[in-house]
């Protein structure tokens, strides 16, 4: 399909069985399936993930779609993230100790702890305590997976609303307005017919599964990336050292905002990697796209993967450079030559958390250890696993940092210090 997209230079059509699909690749066709309110219905493919999803926002259509978005943006709110932001803080540190105790230099696949890491973030359990996270509460989303998506953890949480309704105080606006994702859903259900336990059970799934893959994909290709060119790995690590020599206690959404060289990188990962490479549609109405009349009822799909490595957009497309973000070398680009988020009605709703949540894992691992990837770029096989993601998993060897704070070790000592037995 790479070696179509080049050939047919932006546009070709494919058969799957007796469907005819529409392949596109350019960053000005994507323009114009992305940016209006018309094609927003997800082609035919996501079909494969409603028995699992069901009709969550990622696979929903028409009216069900659109008032769901709108019930749940809020929990998207930046006053959310910043709460988002003490439980990526904590989970990173137990990451952390978790990787302290591998033996030194040895090869092993960092994958799976970057998956366990973001499923525990996305399930919010923080330290077993009720929190004020986009999601959850307690340990209901852990939950959730143990007992196979049952309704009876949702039935239970509407149960503990009920009984702790009133134990707000009126007036106490905070806590009103930071509803967790979940209690948004069941609030909305006591109006909203439409809403019942089972099409709450399918958000939760949705978000569990958006929430967690696509990040840990990101956070791994990015170290991947950064055990290859050790130059830059170093300059972020200064970067790290230079923001946190003077900062006290738990990471906050102003000092990661000071981690540009490590957002240029994250932004240059999801460039190269995307962990959505393709998104679909189904037409709903007739569009001229590069002189082709592309009817009705066609499924369409975006290439982002492709669309990332256009060469009138990007010099050397193929080769990892975190300075292409500089705010003087974007100006130039086309809006949609850069979608790793989607763009339009139906982008990622999750953006915003998803780039906090990679900024703070990386800051900590990045603090921690000097990591070599056993991969390069061109041994890597990449594959479409619903996401993108390398075929082996992440080999790397890491080797432990010692952060200096005023000859205090930062992070707090217990990321640090239990790795070196003292
Ligand atoms: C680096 C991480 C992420 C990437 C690259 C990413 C990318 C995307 C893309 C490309 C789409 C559009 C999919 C399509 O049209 O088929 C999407 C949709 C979505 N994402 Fe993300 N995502 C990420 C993280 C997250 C996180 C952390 C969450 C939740 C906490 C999330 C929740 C969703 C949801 C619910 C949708 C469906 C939105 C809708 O259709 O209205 N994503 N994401």
């Amino acid at each position: 399909m790479l070696k179509r997209c080049k050939r047919y230079t932006g546009i070709f059509r494919s058969w799957i069985g007796s469907t005819p699909h529409v392949n596109l690749s350019k960053p000005e066709y994507a323009e114009i399936i992305l940016n209006n309110s018309i094609h927003i219905d997800k082609s035919t493919v996501y079909d494969y993930m409603k028995p699992w999803l069901g009709e969550g926002l990622l696979t929903s259509t028409g009216r069900q779609w659109q008032s769901r978005r709108k019930l749940l943006t809020p929990a998207f709110h930046f006053r959310m993230l910043d709460d988002s932001l003490k439980i990526f803080d904590t989970k990173a540190q137990l990451l952390i100790k978790q990787l302290n105790k591998l033996p030194v230099a040895e090869v092993f696949d960092m994958y799976p702890y970057i998956t366990h890491c973001s499923l525990d973030i996305i399930c919010g359990n923080h330290n077993h305590h009720c929190t004020r996270h986009p999601f959850t509460f307690i340990n209901i989303f852990n939950r959730v997976v143990e007992a196979a998506m049952g309704v009876d953890v949702i039935r239970e949480r509407r149960h503990q609303i009920l009984k702790t309704a009133g134990t707000i105080v009126d007036g106490d606006e905070t806590a009103a307005e930071k509803k967790t994702f979940l209690d948004i859903l069941i609030e909305a259900s006591k109006t909203d017919a439409t809403l019942g336990d089972e099409d709450i059970r399918q958000e939760v799934d949705t978000f569990l599964f958006e929430g967690h893959d696509t990040l840990t994909a990101a956070v791994c290709w990015c170290i991947f990336l950064l055990g290859n060119h050790l130059d830059v790995q170093e300059r972020v690590y200064e970067e790290i050292q230079d923001t946190f020599r003077n900062h006290e206690g738990p990471v906050n959404a102003e000092i990661l905002g000071k981690l540009k060289l490590l957002e240029r990188c994250i932004k240059e990962t999801l460039r190269l990697y995307p962990s959505v490479p393709i998104v679909a549609r189904q037409l709903q109405k007739d569009i001229d796209i590069g002189g082709y009349v592309i009817p009705a009822s066609s499924t369409v799909n975006l290439y982002i993967y492709v669309i990332h490595r256009d060469p009138r957009y990007y010099n050397n497309p193929e080769a990892f450079d975190p300075d292409r973000f500089l705010p003087e070398n974007i100006r130039e680009k086309h809006h949609y030559a850069y979608i790793p988020f989607s763009a339009g009605p139906r982008n990622c709703i999750g953006q915003k958390y998803a780039m906090l949540e990679a900024k703070v894992l990386l800051t900590y691992i990045l603090m921690n250890f000097k990591i070599k990837s056993v991969e390069t770029e061109k041994t890597v096989r990449p594959i479409i696993d619903l996401i993108l993601r390398p075929l082996n998993g992440l080999p790397v060897t890491i080797e432990r940092r010692h952060f200096q704070k005023d000859d205090v070790l930062y992070p707090p000592p217990y990321v640090n210090v239990i790795g070196n037995g003292k």
